[in-house]
């Protein structure tokens, strides 16, 4: 089997495992990036991310955290296999040969290559999520009402078509672009610092998480500000901006300054380690068990260097 498909298959792995693991928190960065601006004298609805997950357990029970799941686990991980398949297929394109080590750089065009190919996939399971999770928030002050994630995809064509079900296209790319670069060449880099020297090279369970946790916070390092005017855009009533995300970022520096392009900053960096922690190990392992059964060719440089040793 070809390395895209094997990537594909194991990165829909990995996608499941950074959704079960971050999910809650992505819920927190959501409600706290979209509350509305308190009133002169009033305090604002959540003091933090700790205030809002305490708030958010107690007014609406520990599930409220999982609320809008089912459209990231149908979206996210398809999503996470088209962005590893996509960076095998931008690795392919620059190598002249399968078995040529990348260097950073070219870890980082392959990752920006697939950070397009996730966007086009990613954009409407953002948008359906985003809507779920800010709906008892009172953020998405259109007043619309939504039964779960089809309902939202019915009730948004009949309001827009597809170009309100695909609103906040320009906003992801901008986000996608430069962390997906981040997240493939600083994974990638950590992997081989870790894995050691020679022809053995093996990366331990833990040098696994420790890379996948950094690679995870390298990408939204470089993509927060993107990711608050994303949740803006995608929540926003309809019509609300209709010069897109230059709207919200005039808005927002007027309404709020430069420091709210940060807001949801630790929710953001704490569910960042442990969601890709957890992708990068399901990644690896479900690529060590394909090479343990004899699935696929060789082994690209991404790969041949995993959490159990192999003798090839
Ligand atoms: C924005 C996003 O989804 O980032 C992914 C990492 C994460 O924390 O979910 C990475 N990537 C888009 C490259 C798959």
């Amino acid at each position: 089997m070809s390395d895209v498909l094997l990537n594909f298959i194991a990165g829909g792995v990995g996608g499941s495992c950074t959704v079960i693991v971050g999910h809650p928190f992505d819920t927190v960065k959501v409600r706290i990036q979209t509350m509305p601006l308190p009133k002169p004298g009033e305090k604002p609805q959540f003091t933090g991310a700790l205030d809002c997950a305490k708030r958010t357990v107690a007014k609406e029970g520990f599930f409220a955290l999982y609320k809008g799941m089912a459209a990231p686990l149908v979206g996210v991980s398809p999503l996470f296999a088209v962005f590893f398949g996509g960076c095998a297929v931008g690795k392919w394109l620059q190598q002249t040969d399968p078995s040529q080590e990348m260097t950073f750089i070219q870890n980082a065009n392959a990752g920006a290559l697939a950070g397009v190919f996730t966007t086009i996939v990613m954009v409407p399971g953002e948008r359906v999520k985003c809507l779920l999770q800010v709906q008892q928030t009172g953020s998405a002050s259109s007043g619309v009402h939504y039964d779960g994630p089809l309902d939202v995809v019915k009730k948004l064509y009949k309001q827009g078509g597809i170009a309100s079900i695909y609103r906040g296209t320009g906003a992801t790319l901008l986000r996608d672009i430069p962390a997906s670069a981040a997240y493939l060449s600083v994974y990638e880099f950590l992997k081989k610092k870790f894995s050691g020297e020679g022809a053995q090279r093996t990366l331990s369970p833990g040098a696994t998480l420790l890379a996948g946790g950094l690679a995870g916070i390298a990408n939204w390092g470089v993509c927060i500000p993107a990711d608050v005017l994303k949740s803006r855009l995608q929540t926003a009533p309809e019509g609300k901006y209709p010069d897109g995300i230059r709207g919200v970022l005039r808005e927002v520096l007027r309404e709020e300054g430069p420091r709210a392009l940060f807001k949801g900053f630790w929710p953001v960096m704490l569910r960042a380690f442990p969601a890709n922690a957890a992708c990068f190990f399901g990644l690896e392992l479900t690529l060590a068990a394909f090479r343990y059964f004899g699935v696929g060719g060789h082994p690209t440089p991404s790969t041949e260097v995993v959490p159990v040793p192999h003798d090839e």
